[in-house]
């Protein structure tokens, strides 16, 4: 898979307006009432990873989701992570 450069990376994110792209990696954080919500995310986030076969670096602190998202065979980001990145927004988006 091939690493994106940094002119691709941001013109892909502008349809993407919850990420930012920095150190070699799309980040994006994500707030929920409560800790049962957010987990309630992670785990169909993390279906949709076995699916793919493409997984985040992630930290969740009570409800607060951040995501970090990279392709560490190609170190840097690829079109797989932006494959991520949608399948999680339309995760989120059918949470809220
Ligand atoms: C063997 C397996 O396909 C690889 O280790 C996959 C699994 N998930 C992965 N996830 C991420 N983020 N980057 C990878 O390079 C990667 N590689």
């Amino acid at each position: 898979m091939e690493k994106l450069s940094k002119n691709d990376i941001e013109t892909r994110l502008l349809r993407l307006p919850d990420w930012e792209y920095f150190d070699n990696a799309i980040h994006a954080e994500f707030e929920f009432e409560n800790f049962k919500d957010c987990f309630s995310a992670m785990s169909r986030i993390a279906f949709e990873c076995e699916a793919l076969n493409h997984h985040p670096d992630w930290k969740n602190v009570y409800n607060v989701l951040s995501i970090s998202l990279s392709t560490h065979d190609a170190d840097g980001v690829t079109d797989k992570d932006f494959k991520l990145a949608q399948a999680i927004e339309a995760i989120i988006e059918e949470e809220e």
